[in-house]
């Protein structure tokens, strides 16, 4: 056997064996696995402030591996990018009327017509956000109060009809059928009933899955051009989640404009509509809504019963505080009974604080048209134009300049603290974002939050189930990327973060003689 022979055997290795098997794994790795949004060996801590794409990026040494906890305030990622971990940058990029969304966000269009979300034009962002704000306002969700309430009360009986079989609960999945059907409600005035018909529960996967797309997108914007191959690929989810839609669509539109209160209820005066929702420019619009508000408010409620259920402490204040401001079930709603629990809110602020849902980092850029003489500075860094700039909200959550014991759940913090520590946490503190693009959503949130934690208090008692499935949604002893601290809930940056667990067993109260 020859030398020529041996490079030719050499050469036909390369060819048949390694390169199929690099592309293989670069796919795998760098595309299907982040896109599929489910955790795994080569998703990043989030702590890292990169996340998803990039971690899947550095897992193939593409990137460099820099991290605020490691290397400070400021960190480098890629050519023209930069992730702070400063309350200074927060206020310099967020506040600042010379900082607007990055043109990135143009890339998570999905129909023709923008949404609010990805509409990157400074002025009919405005104008889209005026209408959306009047339909989620706090005296609009008063009157959705009594929609959302039904929805909870399914969440609760369905909760004793587990308690009844005694069946261990994984929450996670009940926390998003719930969000789901809230934000249904919301913006089609539409009845999702994924609580309590499984043929529509689908939606939530596909929904992740398509905030999985936006992460990607964003992380790595060249990945953006194979999106026709990705709508072959995933042609059923895309079908069948335009079908749910239309649905949607028909079924509102044959009711009187002001059935329901809902988003269209609002917005329909104000922005061209349609049937079809290539044309429309507010079933887009309602759709994100679903995005927007379902996935989030669930993983808030998914992290505060896990944390609940690890600090025994927390649980018998929140507990003592609830049974002891209502007297019954029914006078659990809005007004001043509920304002005066104070530790409830607490323990949500402190769940946003370690479990923000967009974990992430909100890119922003300097406007492209800005007049503004001299140059941008955020947190005494000159910036270059085009740079795209953020701060990353585990980072900054986690900072312990800002928040003492950052890994602790307490929510005395928010109650007890000096004045000049609130004042500190208070600025470093950001689950909504600030500025002109923070969530509008947030009385909507709040009150769900409230109302769901309220009247579980009031009927059950819970904790993690025992052995093993105790442990879903917890950090493992030697895991590796920081995800080995049993007492943290693990999220899972697909923009708006994917969870799984705590799985809980509850008791009905004797108390309440149920
Ligand atoms: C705990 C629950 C929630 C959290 C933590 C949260 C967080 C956020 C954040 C961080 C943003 C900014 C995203 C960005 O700049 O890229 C945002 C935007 C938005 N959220 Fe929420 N959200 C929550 C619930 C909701 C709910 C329930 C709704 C609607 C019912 C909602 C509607 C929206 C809308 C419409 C936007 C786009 C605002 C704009 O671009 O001007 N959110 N949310």
């Amino acid at each position: 056997m020859g030398f020529p022979y041996v490079l030719y055997l050499i050469s036909q290795i390369f060819i048949y064996i390694l390169v199929p098997y690099i592309c293989l794994l670069v796919s795998y790795r760098l595309i299907l696995h982040p896109l599929a949004g489910y955790p795994g060996p080569f998703w990043g801590k989030i702590s890292d402030g990169y996340g998803g794409f990039h971690a899947a990026l550095r897992r193939l040494h593409l990137i460099t591996y820099e991290n605020h906890i490691k290397y400070g305030s400021v960190v480098r990622q890629g050519p023209n990018r930069l992730v702070f971990n400063t309350v200074e940058a927060l206020q310099d990029i967020y506040l600042n009327p010379r900082v607007d969304k990055s043109s990135l966000y143009s890339l998570a269009k999905m129909s023709t017509q923008n949404n609010i979300f990805d509409t990157v034009d400074v002025r009919e962002h405005r104008r889209k956000r005026k209408i959306i704000s009047q339909a989620i306002a706090e005296r609009s969700v008063r009157m959705f109060e009594p929609t959302m309430s039904e929805q909870i009360d399914i969440f609760i009986k369905q909760l004793a009809n587990s308690c009844r079989l005694s069946e261990s609960i994984n929450i996670s999945k009940r926390c998003m059928w719930l969000g789901g059907d809230i934000v249904g409600h919301l913006a089609f005035g539409y009845p999702l009933e994924t609580q309590t018909d499984s043929s529509n529960r689908w939606l939530q996967s596909d929904l992740s899955l398509a905030s999985a797309r936006i992460n990607v997108y964003m992380q790595a914007p060249i990945v953006r051009n194979i999106e026709p191959l990705l709508r072959v690929l995933f042609a059923k989810a895309v079908a069948r989640s335009f079908e749910i839609t239309s649905k949607m669509i028909r079924t509102r539109l044959a009711l009187d404009k002001h059935a329901k209160r809902d988003l269209y209820s609002f917005a329909a005066d104000h922005m061209t509509n349609s049937e079809s929702l290539e044309d429309s420019e507010l079933w887009p619009e309602a759709f994100f809504f679903i995005i927007a508000g379902g996935n989030t408010a669930a993983t808030v409620m998914s992290a505060m019963f896990f944390y609940l259920s690890r600090y025994p402490e927390c649980y018998k204040r929140l507990a003592g505080e609830v049974r002891a401001n209502f007297h019954a079930a029914d006078e659990i709603q809005s007004g001043e009974q509920l304002r005066r629990c104070d530790y409830l809110r607490a323990c949500i602020n402190e769940t946003l604080r370690l479990s923000p849902p967009n974990t992430g980092t909100l890119w922003r850029q300097e406007l492209a048209d800005d007049k503004t003489r001299g140059p941008l500075v955020v947190d005494g860094h000159v910036i270059p134009p085009g740079t795209e700039l953020g701060v990353n909200m585990y980072s900054i959550h986690h900072n312990p300049k800002y928040f003492p014991d950052p890994f602790v759940f307490r929510p005395e913090r928010w109650l007890e603290s000096s004045t000049d520590q609130l004042s500190v946490m208070q600025k470093a503190w950001a689950p909504f974002t600030v500025g002109a693009h923070s969530c509008p959503g947030k009385a909507v949130a709040y009150l769900e939050l409230s109302l769901v934690f309220a009247r579980t208090f009031w009927y059950f008692d819970f904790e993690a189930a025992p052995g093993d499935l105790g442990h879903l949604g917890a950090g493992k002893v030697g895991s590796l990327y920081g995800r080995d601290n049993p007492n943290e809930y693990q999220l899972y940056d697909t923009f708006s973060a994917m969870h799984d667990g705590p799985v809980l067993v509850l008791r009905n109260r004797e108390a309440t003689g149920e």
